[in-house]
């Protein structure tokens, strides 16, 4: 059994929701374990996973958040950034499933969001279970 811990950033309440049902029933169904934690949103997802990396308490990482599209240039920031950090520390070598969306409506959002339908939040657990024994399989 591995150790996984669950960053959300927890913008949109019954979106994440629908994330973390997900992602906690896919790395049950796995046998392994979880915690989460909570960030106020997507920029803040990066820094969360490499302070928990440095504590050692866990194999592996999987990013949920939800980024809906407003007025602003800033729909690109917070998706690119949040994005390109997680990236970064994937390439660090930290097993990261990535589920936060970045989508235009909530319509996408709940599409992706509800495990009955694309299920985004078991997919970036799965993501991470796979990246996890590939770390474990060249180590
Ligand atoms: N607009 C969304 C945000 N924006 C907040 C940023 O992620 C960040 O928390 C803030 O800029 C303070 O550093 N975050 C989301 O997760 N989703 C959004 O739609
Ligand atoms: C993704 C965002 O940052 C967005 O929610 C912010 O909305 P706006 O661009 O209208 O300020």
């Amino acid at each position: 059994m591995a150790r996984f811990l669950i960053v959300e950033a927890r913008f949109y309440d019954h979106l994440n929701d629908l994330l973390l049902e997900g992602a906690r029933g896919a790395l049950e169904e796995a046998g392994h374990g979880h915690e989460t934690v909570t960030v106020p949103g997507a920029l803040e997802v990066p820094a969360a996973i490499a302070l928990a990396a440095e504590t050692g308490r866990y194999d592996g990482f999987v990013a949920l958040g939800v980024v809906i599209r407003g007025e602003t240039y800033h729909f690109e920031v917070v998706s690119n950034e949040s994005a390109r950090g997680i990236m970064a520390l994937t390439l660090d070598g930290l097993p990261i499933g990535n589920g936060i969306l970045t989508v235009e409506n909530e319509a996408q959002a709940l599409t992706r969001a509800r495990r009955d339908e694309k299920d985004k939040g078991g997919e970036a657990a799965k993501a991470a279970i796979a990246m996890l024994g590939l770390k474990e399989r060249f180590a």
